[in-house]
């Protein structure tokens, strides 16, 4: 399996992707974009310890609340702009969400619309998965491959970087357009607050 958020937000994948079927059926994990922000920086910050802070590189002007919506960790969780792009090339019915919380929360249910999304037998259900207290995720109980329990690594799932309440703040404020613009294009609610 290949994915990465890239595809979701580059310009000319929609309609790379259409060039090779336009039957492609496609999946995309969206979580609210204020955590996805801070856990993209939380990413980068492991791989480049001495970045600028979240506040600097979030914010071309905190005090006026002024967004950079250059920046990556920012633009990517600009759903309903993205989307607008995919829409031009792929019909809503060939685009599934899957709750990024939701699926932590209760994978075997988000498993189950990504199974019937793609027209597979319900095989993946909550008899699959446990709740791992040390991980503080839903892990597989018996992989295919070894048989063994299974969570995913260390890079999934980190502790994130704190930011403080009055930049999450703005950024709520920020993100709130898009957001209901995005509950509306897909006639659903993920409740980002
Ligand atoms: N079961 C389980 N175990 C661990 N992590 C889980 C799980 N289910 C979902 N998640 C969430 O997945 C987030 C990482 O997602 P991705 O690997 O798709 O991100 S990315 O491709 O690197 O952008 C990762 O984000 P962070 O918590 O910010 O690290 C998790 O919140």
């Amino acid at each position: 399996m290949e994915k990465t958020p890239s595809y979701f937000v580059t310009k000319e994948t929609p309609h790379r992707i259409s060039a090779m079927s336009q039957e492609t059926k496609l999946i995309v994990v969206v979580r609210d974009p204020v955590t996805r922000a801070i856990s993209d920086y939380t990413q980068t910050l492991s791989k480049t310890p001495d970045l600028p802070s979240f506040q600097d590189l979030a914010f071309r002007n905190q005090t006026l609340g002024i967004v950079d919506m250059s920046w990556n960790a920012i633009r990517i969780g600009l759903y309903a702009l993205h989307l607008e792009n995919w829409l031009r090339y792929f019909p809503l019915t060939q685009i599934h969400f899957v709750s990024g919380e939701r699926l932590i929360t209760d994978p075997a249910e988000e498993l189950s619309r990504v199974q019937d999304f793609l027209g597979l037998k319900r095989i993946v259900t909550d008899k699959h998965f446990y709740f791992n207290r040390t991980k503080g995720f839903p892990c597989l109980k018996k992989p295919e491959s070894s048989g063994s329990p299974h969570c995913l690594g260390k890079s999934k799932g980190r502790t994130h970087v704190q930011i403080d309440r009055d930049a999450i703040e703005q950024l709520r404020d920020f993100y709130r357009p898009y957001n209901v613009k995005f509950y509306e294009m897909v006639g659903h609610d993920f409740k980002w607050e």
